[in-house]
């Protein structure tokens, strides 16, 4: 059943619960009662099935939605092969796999003109887009709004603005999404990408960065909670999915498709956001990440930090995940006799972490908002060493840690680099040094 519409702060209505069997119209009557392929759908409307599952999935698993449309999305000229830019697909087999600790610094500043699409530059991943398995590791550095429509094939697209807002025009309608909130886009779902805020140097051009985690397995769900019980980490209802709302505009339109790693592109006579009315469950969401109920230990320890994931990509193994999104959302450490900052460790998972603002309570310096870390499988890695002097001297009364936000795509298969991921100027050059000096205190 589909939850509530509400309208937020920006002005926009939401359907509410994550997994919902919403319906939505943005013109009365549009969409059709009691059946989903009428003989003539309502208001001369195109009836179409968007399948993010195969028809015949348990239907716990089963994924579709019925969208309701100006043109069926079958009226487009042939696609012809584009420019992939700087943005690269599973599988990733142009550099050795690395063992070692990487770091690098934010991207740099796009050339002018750069939209969301051309701004997308991929760190590395793993899988096979043509198998659905696997992720990539996506960053984007954006200074004008997309002009063109944008869809992939090849998987969803998990949004993490570091930096400026963005207002996500999808074929299922408007998404807000800023820094400290999530999208996620299915696979498959067109959308274009205005960016809303102008630089924090006060310069005119609006200007938006942040990392994608581009999930070519299993849709994203909410992880079990076992004993945690029936609450708790992300709650259902605070995912929202937008209410329809449709372009109606002829005319040339670029629309790009992300297709086994290469981008197409083809030029329609007509705007394909043009959905007036949807129901399903394959749609869009946004999360804002400080609605994440944090759950940690209250007697000692340090728990793993599976206890902070957001959504989880399952593999046919139970409890092995193909990637999880995980978040180091602001809370209280109270552990008693505990070295409370994340533990030295070596994790049959890779994991990639980014920071959204502040610092995070692994890194003293060096790990900055924008950058990005990979500690690959069985890297060993954990405290630096200002932070390992000064957790093993701290006084442990309770302490809150609120200022920072980090997040990790935490995947099964090592993240092989791009080649310009491995050569680029922001890769950090020293990252080892911060576990240099760990001295040695064994005494018999
Ligand atoms: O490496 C990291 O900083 C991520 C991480 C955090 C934590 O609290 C425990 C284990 C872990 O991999
Ligand atoms: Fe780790």
């Amino acid at each position: 059943m589909s939850g509530d519409a509400r309208k937020t702060a920006e002005g926009l209505t939401y359907l509410t619960g994550f997994g919902n069997e919403h319906a939505s119209e943005a013109v009365p009557g549009a969409l059709p009662e009691g059946r989903n392929s009428p003989q003539r759908a309502p208001l001369g409307l195109y009836a179409e099935q968007l399948s993010g599952s195969a028809f015949t999935e348990p239907r716990a698993h089963n994924r579709r939605s019925w969208l309701y449309r100006i043109r069926p999305s079958a009226a487009h000229p042939a696609f012809t092969r584009t420019d992939n830019g700087a943005l690269r697909t599973a599988p990733f087999t142009e550099t050795v796999p690395d063992p070692n600790r990487l770091r690098w610094n934010p991207l740099p500043d796009p050339a002018p003109g750069t939209d969301f699409l051309a701004g997308l530059w991929t760190l590395g991943g793993n899988g096979d887009a043509t198998q659905r398995t696997g992720m990539a590791v996506h960053l984007y550095h954006a200074n004008a709004s997309m002009e063109r429509v944008f869809s992939n094939a090849d998987g969803e697209l998990l949004i993490v603005p570091e930096r400026g807002g963005l207002l996500l025009h999808t074929e299922f309608g408007r998404l807000h999404v800023e820094p400290a909130h999530v999208a996620l886009i299915p696979r498959g779902v067109r959308f274009r990408v205005e960016l809303l805020d102008t630089a924090p140097d006060g310069g005119q051009s609006p200007t938006a960065r942040g990392y994608v985690c581009e999930n070519y397995g299993a849709p994203f769900q909410l992880p079990d909670l076992g004993p945690i019980g029936a609450n708790g980490l992300a709650n259902a209802r605070d995912f929202r999915a937008p209410v329809a709302a449709y372009e109606d505009a002829e005319g040339p339109v670029e629309v790009v498709n992300k297709f086994c790693g290469n981008l197409w592109t083809a030029t329609y006579d007509h705007t394909p956001l043009d959905v007036v009315a949807w129901h399903g469950n394959h749609v869009p969401y946004v999360y804002d990440l400080r609605r994440f109920n944090v759950i940690g230990s209250i007697s000692y320890d340090h728990p793993d930090p599976s206890i902070f994931t957001v959504l989880t990509s399952p593999s046919n193994t139970p409890g092995l995940a193909g990637v999880d999104f995980v978040v180091f959302a602001p809370r209280w450490l109270v552990g008693e006799d505990t070295f409370r900052p994340p533990y030295f460790h070596r994790n049959v998972m890779s994991e990639y972490m980014g920071l959204i603002e502040g610092a995070y309570d692994a890194k003293a310096e060096g790990f900055v908002p924008g950058g990005g870390s990979l500690h690959n499988m069985m890297s060993a890695h954990g405290p630096d060493r200002e932070t390992f002097d000064r957790a093993g001297a701290a006084e442990l009364k309770p302490q809150k840690i609120d200022d920072g936000l980090a997040f990790m795509f935490e995947t099964r298969w090592p993240v092989i680099l791009t080649p310009q991921a491995a050569g680029a100027g922001h890769l950090q050059q020293r990252y080892d040094d911060v576990w240099q000096g760990l001295e040695r205190h064994f005494r018999v």
